[in-house]
């Protein structure tokens, strides 16, 4: 360390001890105030000497001062930091895996106003990662759910809670209202509004998303050259590509990380405005990449702003926003549309399927259940005598379903094989590969698939 680095350790420390008897001092005076506390006697610091934290009275109040204490005490943060995050706005998009850590401790650090919007009720699936929620709110809207345990934090500030979804017609008001943004929602159609209207409203946007064992974090829309989210991807990726949290799983911990490290640059973010920040560098065109499977973080270089950008670019032709893809709250296409593209021949309901195992005995000998989930899913639950046999291999190797069938001395011709999955999507392409098969005459779609034999057969089998 050299002499002048020297010099500010030294000086760095003597403030923060100065500041800590100041604290001290503050909190006396403080529980005075409080007729519950007695008050403590002051040690022997002269209140005269600190002429030089006038300053402080003024940016916070003295319970503010004793309660955000440990960040006071770091140079970075200080006071003006402090009054910065005291002082700001914050709205989350999502109360969900991301959401629920982000606005915990965004709540702690005393943002003064945090607004949350959810469409969501609380599910017993979501707790597992949702920390917000608790098992005494199912089925309560998320940001109510949110806003309590919010409040249950830190009392003193202001939450907005907006139980719809951000739309097309609510964005760009919702976002006017607060100074930072987080997204913290889980698909792509939210993405691009939450980016353009940021874009449109001139306001930092804090993104983050998570899925299975990874998660990425960056701020849009701050600083020279900063590019958006649309900058990156201009054209919204085949909906078939894009995996979620309910299909793909995700370990609990991992939205939980980067839900923390969206509060910390939004932190970061609202210090420098309040003035504070010194040595904070914000993560803008930067993106961190966290892999929990070997517990490794990387940080990418982002391209520059696109002149081009449709949103951000040199010659905007978005102005207003709109969707890309399909809403976040649209009702998903039902089952029946989705089955409707086969012949009746090829398709059979899940009333059907048990009448057959009801008069002919478990699926084997006779007839044969092919389970088309992944084995992970299989092995969470099956019905009995279901063999697994996942999507990808019957496209590739059909002939596997010939042997099964062979096995048992069936002819594939005319030997019955229903094909059914979790949701009836899945075994719907299943069914149209085996049909075009010519050495299958006799394949039936189980329309609606698990959820369906939940609903009408089975209510034991466990819904995940
Ligand atoms: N346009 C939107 N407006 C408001 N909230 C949204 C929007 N899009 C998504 N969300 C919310 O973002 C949250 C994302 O949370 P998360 O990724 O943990 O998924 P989930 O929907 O809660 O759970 P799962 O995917 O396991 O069913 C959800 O609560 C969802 O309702």
């Amino acid at each position: 360390m050299n002499k002048q680095d020297e010099d500010r350790l030294r000086q760095l420390e003597e403030e923060n001890r100065k500041l800590k008897d100041y604290i001290r001092l503050l909190e006396n005076k403080n529980n005075t105030l409080d007729n519950t506390v007695q008050p403590k006697e002051s040690t022997n610091v002269d209140p005269s000497k600190f002429y030089a934290y006038q300053e402080v009275d003024k940016l916070l109040t003295n319970q503010q001062i004793s309660r955000f204490s440990r960040h006071l005490l770091l140079p970075e943060i200080g006071v003006k930091g402090q009054a910065g995050i005291c002082n700001g706005s914050v709205l989350v998009v999502g109360a969900g895996g991301l959401g629920a850590p982000c606005l915990l401790y965004l709540a702690a650090a005393g943002v003064g106003r945090i607004g949350i919007v959810d469409f969501d009720r609380v599910d017993i699936s979501n707790l597992q990662r949702q920390v917000i929620h608790t098992e005494d709110r199912r089925d309560q809207p998320k940001v109510t759910s949110a806003a309590i345990s919010v409040k249950n934090l830190n009392s003193s500030i202001q939450v907005d809670t907006y139980d719809e979804p951000f739309e097309t017609h609510n964005g760009l008001d919702l976002v006017s209202k607060y100074d930072i943004i987080v997204d913290a929602s889980d698909n792509v159609s939210t993405r691009y509004m939450v980016n353009d209207a940021c874009i449109i409203a001139k306001k930092p946007l804090v993104s983050a998303s998570a899925v299975r064992f990874d998660g990425q974090l960056t701020v849009y829309n701050y600083g020279p050259d900063c590019p958006c989210y649309r900058c990156l991807f201009p054209e919204a990726p085949p909906a078939e590509t894009v995996t979620n949290c309910a299909d793909g799983g995700v370990c609990g911990v991992v939205p939980g990380i980067m839900g923390c490290l969206q509060a910390l640059q939004v932190l970061e973010l609202l210090m420098i405005k309040g003035g504070g920040g010194d040595g904070l560098n914000v993560l803008s065109r930067r993106m961190v990449l966290f892999q929990a499977r070997d517990t490794t973080f990387r940080t990418v270089q982002l391209r520059k702003r696109s002149p081009t950008c449709a949103v951000c670019g040199d010659h905007p032709s978005i102005t207003q926003l709109s969707h890309m893809g399909a809403p976040a709250c649209a009702a998903p296409r039902s089952f029946e549309a989705i089955s409707s593209v086969l012949n009746a021949d090829n398709r059979a309901s899940v009333m059907q399927l048990k009448d057959v195992m009801d008069s002919q005995g478990e699926p084997g000998g006779k007839y044969l259940l092919l389970d088309v989930r992944e084995p992970v899913q299989f092995d969470i639950a099956s019905i009995p005598g279901a063999v697994n046999v996942p999507l990808k291999d019957i496209k590739s190797k059909p002939q596997q379903v010939e042997e099964l069938i062979n096995n048992v001395g069936g002819d594939p011709s005319n030997f019955p094989v229903y094909v059914m999955c979790r949701r009836g999507v899945a075994s719907v392409s299943a069914t149209k590969a085996l049909v075009t098969q010519k050495s299958f005459g006799n394949v039936k779609n189980v329309d609606g698939g698990i959820d369906e034999w939940i609903r009408l057969v089975d209510q034991r089998f466990p819904s995940y």
